[in-house]
């Protein structure tokens, strides 16, 4: 254990910040009463000798991860059940406390396969089957994805066979590219899952389809005839979780197997066609819709990480003989940390927003509108995409900015990593996702030529392309924001007249398509990052919080948007909307932001209100006692249990022995 008291340097940067963070945290979690509950939830959590007395997963192999988390996890599960959280989000600042580095192996249950069963299952479907998930008798994942095809879902090749004669689908996984693969938790944990399936009946295929099955016996855990499951190894990250192989063998499973809230089969065999299209995508939906926050609170770690510890690391004399600097004193180190911290903030903005959304449109939805279903699979894919490159990216930065340190577990950033970048991919593979959008955006820029009324959102596509901008050198957010409105309408258009020329001149709707995909996704792009910087305006300008706390966060909110201009600049300033004046005045901007943010960089990320036992972090531990940690963390290596390791004399010995007889002059002979 480290002691010493707070670190000099970091008590320093407390005393010195503008403003009190704890008014910005109770903004981050939407008020003071809610700030207390959680950091009761949290301290339960840590407290509780179960998760306390764990190992620390970085010195496990992959089987102990495993039961380390499910070890976890099933705890955190009875315990929430025992002190009556019910709350989505009271349990997971429960769960995030008592497995903070331990991914679930009952996650999928809780945030696919429940919540499907919720929104896609009959009445008596959901009175058979949801008993039997909270008392985890049935534990079920979300089996999609196979050998062959992720992305292209019209194109899985699993199949449900209907039988009107024993009223039964037969599920099939026909050749080796159709077996499941990768579904979280599919290979060991689950004893159900839900397959999506090719639906064939009265021999017409009706596309895919979602199907209860059993995947093992409920007392042996034995996988049921007919089926073969298995783990997919060791991953990137997600070592802890069982992403699994799944191949069915004809396996049957009774008619009312299938989710028939919507889309229906009747005994004899009929299909009966549900009211909307893509409703039994709305699982991926509500994921992606969440991923944003969660995203988000992943680089807000990584934040608080390398600002604490740049404020406690000294390299270099600035002056000869001079005292060492604070890294954090040098302007390059804040232009790596500071736009990670302004995106963090912002895609914590972005994902309430979304959440927002999704529970708005999810209720308009059961009521049977599905008018905004567009809107939402359009702002949930384009900001899931969005949010989880701009993240990961950013922690990444904050790795290589802690320098050698960085790169050891001992950081706790290079896990925040591994369990963060696979976003990108799940949930819908970002560039898919980003060409999902630009359907959506070529979609509302047709309509805009038909003179018909855009949703709100998209509204700004109306205005004149013909304008300069309104940039001053004090740089006002209207101006930013209209910036980012111009160069997103700018590129929709230009995606859009790129396709349309093409068509003119013969080429097929498809063809034109696929050969501008690269401008649709910058288009598509452009528009995401539109909608994060306007969202993050007008959630700080509302926000309420006093006047040093709202300065605070409004230069955090103007850097996200200069930034983003700097990075991009060749998109603002193509067709001259910007000059070369307004260039230099977002320039000094960024410079001058720096210098604001910097006194404010610390209490900016103790705001994020993470205790040190979920950051598990040497560098970024609230006492800033870096040095003593990392040698704890060096003397607990399993390496070091003994002095000198048998490998030693098995390996090394042997060899220098046989090395020295070669060596002898009487054997060189
Ligand atoms: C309660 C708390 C919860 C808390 C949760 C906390 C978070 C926890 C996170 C834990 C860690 C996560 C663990 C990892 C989980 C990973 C699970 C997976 O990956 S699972 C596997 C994930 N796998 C994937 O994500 C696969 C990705 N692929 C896909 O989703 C689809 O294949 C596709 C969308 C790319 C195309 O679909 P396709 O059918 O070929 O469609 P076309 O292109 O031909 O377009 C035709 C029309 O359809 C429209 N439309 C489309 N979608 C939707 C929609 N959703 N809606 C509405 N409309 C939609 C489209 O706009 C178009 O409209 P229009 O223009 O004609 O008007
Ligand atoms: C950690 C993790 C957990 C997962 N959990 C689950 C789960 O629980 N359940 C489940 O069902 N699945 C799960 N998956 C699978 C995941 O959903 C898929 O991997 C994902 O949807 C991407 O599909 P893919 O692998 O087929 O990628 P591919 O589509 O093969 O992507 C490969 C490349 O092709 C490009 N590409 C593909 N199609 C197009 C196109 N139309 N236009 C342009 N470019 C294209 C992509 O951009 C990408 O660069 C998980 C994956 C991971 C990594």
């Amino acid at each position: 254990m480290a002691t010493g008291g707070v670190n000099a340097d970091l008590a320093k940067e407390r005393e010195r910040a503008t403003f009190d963070s704890e008014q910005l945290t109770n903004f981050l979690y939407r008020g003071p009463e809610k700030v207390r509950r959680k950091r009761y939830l949290q301290n339960l959590a840590i407290q509780d000798p179960v998760f306390k007395k764990a190992p620390l997963w970085a010195f496990l192999n992959r089987e102990q991860q495993y039961a380390t988390a499910l070890k976890k996890h099933l705890h955190a599960y009875r315990r929430i059940q025992e002190l009556g959280i019910t709350e989505p989000v009271e349990k997971f600042y429960y769960r995030e406390a008592a497995a903070p580095h331990e991914n679930s192996p009952i996650g999928l249950h809780e945030s696919m396969f429940i919540p499907t069963i919720e929104k896609q299952a009959t009445e008596e479907q959901k009175r058979k089957w949801l008993p039997l998930c909270h008392s985890l008798k049935m534990i079920g994942t979300y089996a999609q994805t196979e050998l062959g095809h992720g992305t292209f879902i019209r194109g899985l090749e699993t199949t449900a066979t209907y039988d009107p004669v024993a009223k039964e689908f037969i599920l099939s996984t026909p050749k080796l590219t159709a077996m499941k693969y990768w579904p979280g938790n599919l290979g060991k944990t689950t004893n159900h899952c839900l397959v999506m399936a090719q639906l064939i009946t009265k021999g017409k295929n009706h596309g895919i389809h979602m199907f209860m099955l059993q995947t093992r016996d409920m007392e042996t855990h034995q996988p049921l005839p007919g089926i073969e499951l298995g783990d997919i190894g060791p991953k990137f990250g997600f070592f802890d979780n069982d992403n699994g192989y799944m191949i069915l063998k004809d396996v049957r499973i009774p008619r009312e197997n299938m989710f028939m809230r919507y889309y229906k089969v009747l005994e004899d065999g009929t299909y009966v066609t549900p009211p909307g299209d893509r409703l039994n995508y709305l699982s991926m939906v509500l994921l992606r819709s969440a991923i944003t926050s969660m995203i988000g609170q992943h680089l807000s770690q990584a934040c608080i990480i390398a600002i604490r510890y740049s404020a406690v690391r000294r390299q270099t004399e600035i002056s000869p003989g001079g005292e060492e600097a604070q890294v954090l004193d040098y302007q390059t180190q804040q232009y790596k940390l500071f736009p990670a911290l302004a995106t963090s903030y912002a895609m914590l903005m972005a994902g309430r927003f979304m959440y927002d959304f999704y529970l708005k449109t999810t209720a308009q939805i059961e009521k049977g509108d599905l008018g905004t279903m567009p809107q939402l699979h359009a702002l949930s894919a384009g900001l899931k995409a969005f949010s989880t490159w701009e993240c990961t990216a950013a922690i990444e930065v904050c790795r290589m900015s802690c320098g050698g340190h960085g790169y050891s577990h001992a950081s706790g950033i290079p896990k925040i990593y591994v369990d963060a970048t696979p976003g990108c991919t799940y949930e819908g593979e970002n560039t898919v996702m980003m060409l999902q959008v630009a359907r959506f955006l070529m979609k509302m820029y047709t309509n805009l030529q038909k003179g018909q009324e855009l949703p709100s959102f998209v509204q700004y596509m109306t205005k004149s392309l013909d304008t300069k901008s309104c940039m001053k050198e004090e740089v006002a957010p209207k101006c930013l924001v209209m910036a980012y409105e111009h160069r997103a309408s700018r590129l929709i258009k230009a995606a859009a007249d790129a396709i349309q020329a093409m068509v003119m001149s013969g080429s097929s709707p498809q063809e034109a398509w696929n050969k501008n995909t690269v401008p649709l996704t910058w288009a598509a792009l452009a528009f995401c990052h539109m909608f994060v910087v306007k969202n993050f305006f007008e959630m700080v300008e509302d926000a309420k919080m006093d006047g040093q706390t709202k300065a605070a966060f409004m230069a955090l909110c103007k850097l996200y948007a200069v930034n983003g201009v700097i990075t991009h600049l060749g998109e603002f300033i193509q067709d001259g909307y910007l000059n070369n004046q307004q260039v230099q005045y977002i320039q000094k901007s960024l410079l001058d932001l720096l210098a604001e943010i910097r006194p404010n960089a610390v209490a900016l990320v103790d705001a994020f209100d993470y205790p040190d036992a979920i950051l598990q972090s040497c560098l970024g531990r609230y006492d800033g006692q870096v040095y003593q940690a990392l040698y704890d963390f060096a003397k607990s290596s399993p390496l070091n249990e003994k002095e000198v390791l048998d490998s030693f004399f098995d390996y090394v010995k042997p060899v220098q022995q046989e090395l020295e007889a070669m060596n002898q002059p009487m054997a060189r002979l």
